[in-house]
Order: structure tokens, then C-alpha cells, then sequence
């Protein structure tokens, strides 16, 4: 007799070796799919079981998990209903149609509710206090959410997707160029822009009879124009080109984040993912141009720097030699991310902000005679100066009750980075935090029961005293991401707004259909249909 080592070996001699291979292969994919399995269970299903069970029992209140998906497809379906039918036109209680889902949430929940996202826990918070605690921490428990981040790296690498040192010197840079001495010298290049919208509208127009115009592709052409014109001085044919690609881009982008549930969707060899890349590489070979071109000049001594260009490149030459490095504080890649990222950034949002208080002033005629009294006794029928745009008071409150009632961004999100205590209730890392601007701007324990009605007058005496929790008013987001853009956009929208109101009276078209729709910013849905009479 044999030892059962000489029996199994033997009985193992007696195997064909492909079989021994094959058992092999099938028991690695066995254990394979039982390790997949045990993921898909844990991440799917345990991990949110245990973080529902930790978030409850101390006190927060908010929807049950459902497998897999969470929440999404009830969000979804209830954005689906609400944009199938317009809006009651005059009415501006806009969140239950733009956000229904959270609108629902917090009416059943409270201001702090927990909802899921797939597996992910999302934490709906609509308390000014909290919400200002979020966007003002300065010491990383909260920062920017990374799945987001991922989808934002593919349209530009910059300010928004920094993080850490590399966020603060860059942040530090573009501080000084947006600052609104600086934005004075440009305000001629704005001024430029709108002249020559105000022009094609006369043009349009004519001299009898109104006449529509769908005023939201022309400010979408506006903010633009301006973004290349204000960045790029004298080059602004070639920032034209470059902004005609970053709006493809935009849109491209749009269809990318709808199927990034794909696994590796971004690195297949699709005509989407060619055109984007090609797309990019266009983009990035215009910019450099530009870039060198510029450098040239600045070292011939005969640059024209009064452009965001020229006074970032000014700001870059500075500290680089006061710190007494060779290396610039930032490479011409790390230029050329902020000049994409200031046409995504401040494109889509001011033409926003420009349609609706277009729009809210048709509804309004009351307050449109009331700003084209304040422009005409400031400027007459001149172009409009710095000194005269910073004390326009009426104009003023108008437009931060259009970005109170209609904030272009509807809604910002951060990640817990590490475990945090937040309004009594501890959080573990990787809980999301929705923060919807929109809920707060139309909360009316914050604005009172007229807060969904069209009053500049609440910001008579600023913003801090417009709100009974205060401040509240959040269209530029808070804390030290607090948009970089803001004077720049106000002040173009100051400028676009009153050269119209100079030229033009403006109502509704009867074709217009009151339909504000959440696409990446808050946009009218069928556009913006206004008809116009000259002066
Ligand atoms: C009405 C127009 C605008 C609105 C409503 C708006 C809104 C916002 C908001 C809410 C944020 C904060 C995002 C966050 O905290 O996650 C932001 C950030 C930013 N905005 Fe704007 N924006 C506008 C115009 C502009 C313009 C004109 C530019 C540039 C040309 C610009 C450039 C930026 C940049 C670079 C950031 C990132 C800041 C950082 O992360 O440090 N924005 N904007």
C-alpha cells in the first residue's frame, strides 16, 4: 500500500493537466465572485446600513436606504414631472420645481436630512448657520466633493479643482486680478461688449413696432465676448475661437457626467471622448499661443497688460521675484487652466443672472421705471463710468433680488474629509453635504412670508440687514471659496443692464413661457422671449 501522499499524488498523475489548470481557474473565479460579491454587499449594503444606523440614533431624520441606487431615481423623477409643465407666469417660488426632491425632503425632514446618493449618504442642510459653517471651515474637515471634482478636472484644471497650497497661491494671484481696481481698467472692454449687443438689438428692432428677441443666447454671446475680450485685450479674436470651443466643450461635458456610471466610459476611444480631446488640445495650442505672445511683448517692453492676462502674468512675475525663485509661482499649464476655467465659470452664470433680471423686470414694470430713472439721471445717454456703476442703488438691489430668487448656481455640495461634528450630530468621512442655495434664498423664516415675491426694496440697506438670519444670501457661494468672479460679473451685468435700459423699454413677448429649468445653472427652459421698443 502506497502512503496517501503517494495515493494523491498518484491520482493526481492520472489528471490531464489542462483539467487541474481549469479546476484551478474555476475555483480563483469562484473566490473572485464571492470577494465582488462581498464588495458589492458591504459598499451596497452594509456600509450604508451602518452609517444610516450611527446618523439615527443621533437624532437625524431623513429618507430609508433603498438597494442600490438610493435615492437618484425619486430625484430624477420628480425634476422629470416638474419641468413637463410651466410655471404660473408672475410666480417665483421656484425650489419645488427646481429641487422637488430636496424641497420634499426638508418640508418632511427638517433643515438637516439625510437622503442617499447610490450608497452614498447626502446630508441635506438648509440652516444659514450651518451652511455657512460648511463653506467657511478653514481646517479640512469639509472640503470639495471628489466625485465631482473628477467630472470638473475634465472640463478645467483650475482654481476649483486646486486644493491646498497649490489652491491658495493660485487663489492668492487671481484675488489680485479680479480686484475691482484692476476690473476698472477694464470696464471699457465691457462697455465695448454691450455696445455692440445694444447695436444689433437697435438694428433688429427698427422703429415702429416692438419686437421680440430671445435675450438668452444673446447674453450667453455677451458673457462670452466679454470673458475673451476682458481676458484677452488686443487678442480677442482668438479668445472668440476659444470660447466658441469651450461651449462645445461645456456640452460635451454634459453628455460625459451622464454616462460616467460606465466604468472607464471617459477612456474609451468613443467620437464623444476624440472630440474632446481634440477639442482640448485646440483650446490649449490657442492659449499658449496667446500666452507667448504676450511673454514676447512683456519682455520687448511693449505689452498692453490692462487685461486679466496681463495682470495675472504682471501679479506671477512679482512674487516669483520676491520669493527670489526661478520657477514661476505658476506654469503657463497652470495659466492656461484658469483662462479655460473663467469661460466655464463666468460664462453660463452672468447670462443667467442678465436673462432673469431681464425677465423679472418685464414682469415688474414698476422697477424698470424705476432703474431707467437712476441710469438716465446718472449717465444720460452716455456710456456708463466706474464712479457712476458703484453708486447705483436701485440697479444694485435689483440684481441681488434676481440672484435671491433665481441664484444661477441652485445648489453647492462639500465631503466630509475626516470625522466631524456638525450641529450635534457626529459625521464619519466620505458623507456628502448638499447645500441648496435656492432653499435658503426662498426660506421664509429666513426672508419673511413675502419671500417669494419680487422686492428690491429688502436690500434698501445691504445684504446683511435683508435677512433676518444673517447673511443668507449666498449666490457667490461663502468662505474662503467664495466666487472669485463676483465683482466681474456684477459689474458687467451693471454695465449690459443699464446700456439696455438707456435704449430700450422691454415686456414679456406673449410667447414667452415661464419655465426656469435646472440644467448646470438656472436656465429658462424655452427661453427667454421679451419684445422690445426703442427709446
Ligand atoms: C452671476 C455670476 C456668477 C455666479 C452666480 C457665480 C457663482 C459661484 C459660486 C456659487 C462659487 C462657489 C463654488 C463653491 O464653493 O463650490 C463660485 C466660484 C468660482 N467662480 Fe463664480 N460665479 C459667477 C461669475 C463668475 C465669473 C464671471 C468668474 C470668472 C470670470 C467666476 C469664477 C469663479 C471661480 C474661478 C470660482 C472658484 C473659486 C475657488 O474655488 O476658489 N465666477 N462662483
Amino acid at each position: 500500500m502506497g502512503s496517501p501522499l503517494g495515493m494523491a499524488t498518484l491520482s493526481l498523475s492520472l489528471i490531464p493537466p489542462w483539467s487541474f489548470l481549469y479546476a484551478l481557474g474555476l475555483g480563483a473565479l469562484a473566490s473572485l465572485s464571492l470577494w465582488c460579491a462581498w464588495r458589492v454587499l458591504a459598499g451596497a449594503w452594509l456600509g450604508p446600513q451602518r452609517t444610516a444606523r450611527a446618523l439615527r440614533s443621533q437624532g437625524l431624520r431623513g429618507t430609508t436606504y433603498r438597494f442600490p441606487s438610493g435615492d437618484m431615481k425619486e430625484y430624477v423623477r420628480l425634476i422629470v414631472a416638474a419641468c413637463s409643465e410651466p410655471m404660473p407666469l408672475s410666480s417665483h417660488a421656484v425650489t419645488a420645481r427646481v429641487l422637488p426632491f430636496d424641497h420634499g425632503v426638508v418640508r418632511k425632514h427638517g433643515k438637516v436630512a439625510m437622503t442617499w446618493f447610490g450608497p452614498e449618504p447626502r446630508v441635506v442642510v438648509t440652516d444659514p448657520k450651518l451652511f455657512r459653517k460648511i463653506l467657511a471651515n478653514k481646517h479640512g474637515q469639509f472640503g470639495k466633493q471628489k466625485s465631482i471634482l473628477r467630472i470638473e478636472r475634465l472640463l478645467a484644471n483650475g482654481l476649483t479643482t486646486h486644493q491646498g497650497e497649490k489652491w491658495v497661491t493660485h487663489r492668492r494671484i487671481i484675488n489680485h486680478a479680479f480686484h475691482l481696481d484692476k476690473l476698472k481698467r477694464m470696464l471699457p472692454a465691457f462697455a465695448a461688449c454691450s455696445g455692440e449687443l445694444v447695436s444689433r438689438w437697435e438694428n433688429s428692432v427698427g422703429s415702429s413696432d416692438a419686437q421680440e428677441i430671445d435675450v438668452w443666447p444673446e447674453f450667453q454671446n455677451l458673457t462670452g465676448d466679454a470673458i475673451s475680450r476682458v481676458a484677452f485685450g488686443s487678442s480677442f479674436g482668438e479668445g472668440r475661437k476659444i470660447f466658441q470651443l469651450q461651449s462645445e466643450q461645456a456640452q460635451n461635458a454634459v453628455k460625459m457626467a451622464n454616462a460616467m456610471y460606465i466604468p472607464g466610459y471617459r477612456f474609451l476611444s468613443t467620437k464623444l471622448n476624440r472630440r474632446m480631446k481634440a477639442n482640448a488640445r485646440e483650446v490649449e495650442t490657442l492659449l499658449k499661443g496667446i500666452i507667448t505672445k504676450r511673454e514676447r511683448a512683456m519682455r520687448d517692453d511693449h505689452a498692453d497688460n490692462d487685461d486679466l492676462l496681463g495682470v495675472m502674468m504682471e501679479s506671477i512675475i512679482k512674487e516669483t521675484q520676491e520669493a527670489g525663485s526661478s520657477k514661476p509661482t505658476m506654469s503657463t499649464d497652470d495659466i492656461v487652466g484658469e483662462l479655460k476655467l473663467f469661460y466655464f465659470a463666468g460664462m453660463e452664470t452672468t447670462a443667467v443672472l442678465l436673462t432673469w433680471a431681464m425677465v423679472l423686470l418685464s414682469m415688474h414694470p414698476e422697477w424698470q421705471d424705476r432703474a431707467r430713472e437712476e441710469v438716465l439721471r446718472f449717465f444720460g445717454k452716455n456710456q456708463p463710468d466706474s464712479e457712476g456703476i458703484n453708486r447705483l442703488k436701485v440697479v444694485t438691489m435689483i440684481l441681488h433680488e434676481v440672484l435671491r430668487l433665481y441664484p444661477p448656481i441652485l445648489q453647492l455640495s462639500r465631503e466630509a474629509y475626516e470625522e466631524t461634528e456638525l450641529g450635534g450630530v457626529t459625521y464619519p468621512p466620505g458623507v456628502t453635504f448638499a447645500l441648496p442655495i435656492v432653499s435658503v434664498h426662498h426660506d421664509p423664516d429666513v426672508w419673511g412670508e413675502d419671500v417669494d415675491e419680487f422686492k428690491p426694496e429688502r436690500f434698501a440697506e445691504g445684504v446683511a440687514a435683508a435677512s433676518k438670519d444673517s447673511p443668507a444670501f449666498f449666490p457667490f457661494g461663502w468662505g474662503p471659496r467664495i466666487c472669485v468672479g463676483q465683482n466681474f460679473a456684477l459689474l458687467e451685468a451693471k454695465i449690459g443692464l443699464s446700456m439696455i435700459l438707456q435704449h430700450f423699454f422691454f415686456e414679456l413677448s406673449p410667447s414667452y413661457t415661464h419655465a426656469p429649468c435646472p440644467v448646470s445653472t438656472l436656465q429658462p427652459q424655452h427661453g427667454a422671449q421679451i419684445k422690445f421698443t426703442k427709446l
